[in-house]
């Protein structure tokens, strides 16, 4: 398993001559003192963690190597490897700073999101008001985008995958349902890379995997299989809904019902939901992709009046959750 990074701490020793020389090795295991479980899954277990040298703090994912492989989870470990690495300069991406592992486990030192999950924030509020859901799902937007523009579909956006810094600013996480569209065509026109959306992709290049948490799957993926850059913008009109309304559009008695419901867009507002995030949303909850609102596009949505896009989204403090 190809380790990333190369974190090291210095040790000073004795060496046979009695000279005192300094010793690069790997970080690894002892130099962190681990804390409280932050999260369980299927095949791998997120721990608050310091590094005992430099005090910094860090969320630690432990994957134990034995159950992956039983489980046949080798493939969705590399992809969140490998599509971490690929997202490592944005503000809305939790970070991957280096990896090691040891006989039993992999490890990935992750950033640390103080403010834990969106939806457990939601949660407490019941509902957000139009300038905090503002605020929150431009972040979310703005990181979308800059996952679309490096080709990859992250597939399981959903608002307990949306967590906070110390700051309350967004960090998305769990990238191991994601999906890393080929290669990249450069395009003298772009900004130098402008990877083709699966739509436009030929058949064999659309994710054909079926993935995602029920309440926020896209239509496409039900009926044909096929997620593209707009299933994540399908999931981004769910998430808009659900800060506003205070539940999911589309939630039944159980999954089947669910995605009943979703293939037939069978969903209400509201009383009192606000006329401008509405048209939003329903502007993006479209069953065909194809005809779902672009990210420039949503960018320019009068939802959005206000915003300044770019890194100064990110400098802004976070608004008073009210
Ligand atoms: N799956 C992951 O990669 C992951 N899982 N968690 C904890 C989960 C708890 C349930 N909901 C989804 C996230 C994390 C990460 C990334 C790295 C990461 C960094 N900071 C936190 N912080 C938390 C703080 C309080 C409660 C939950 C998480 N959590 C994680």
């Amino acid at each position: 398993w190809q380790e990333r990074g190369a974190a090291v701490s210095v040790r000073q020793e004795v060496d046979a001559n009695g000279q005192t020389v300094s010793r690069y090795i790997k970080k690894g295991v002892r130099d962190f003192s681990f804390g409280n479980t932050l999260g369980e899954g299927s095949y791998s277990t997120v721990v608050f963690a310091t590094d005992r040298q430099t005090l910094k703090e860090y969320a630690i994912k432990i994957l134990d190597k034995r159950h992956i492989i039983k489980e046949r989870k080798v493939k969705y470990v590399n992809i969140e490897k490998d599509t971490l690495n690929r997202l490592t300069d944005h503000p809305g991406i939790v970070r991957l700073y280096y990896t090691f592992q040891d006989e039993q486990s992999l490890y990935f030192v992750l950033d640390l999101c103080k403010g834990g999950e969106l939806l457990g924030v939601l949660k407490r509020m019941t509902t957000f008001d139009e300038e905090c859901t503002r605020f929150y799902s431009a972040q979310i937007l703005d990181t979308i985008d800059y996952m679309h523009k490096r080709g990859v579909i992250h597939r399981d956006l959903k608002p307990e995958n949306v967590l906070l810094d110390s700051g309350m600013h967004v960090k998305i996480t769990d990238f191991g349902t994601a999906k890393m569209l080929k290669t990249p065509r450069v395009d003298s026109s772009s900004n130098g890379i402008l990877p083709l959306d699966s739509a436009e992709l030929p058949q064999e290049e659309r994710a054909s995997s079926f993935v995602g948490t029920a309440e926020y799957v896209s239509p496409e993926l039900l009926t044909d299989k096929n997620a593209c850059k707009a299933s994540d913008l399908w999931a981004f009109g769910c998430i808009i809904y659900q800060l506003l309304a205070g539940r999911p559009p589309f939630k039944a008695g159980n999954e089947y019902q669910t995605f009943q419901k979703i293939v037939a867009l069978d969903y209400e507002f509201p009383i009192g939901f606000p006329t401008v995030a509405r048209d939003l949303v329903e502007r993006l909850l479209v069953l065909e992709p194809a005809r779902r609102l672009q990210i420039e596009h949503i960018k320019n949505h009068e939802f959005f009046d206000g915003i300044t896009w770019g890194p100064d989204l990110w400098k802004q403090k976070a608004p008073r959750l009210k």
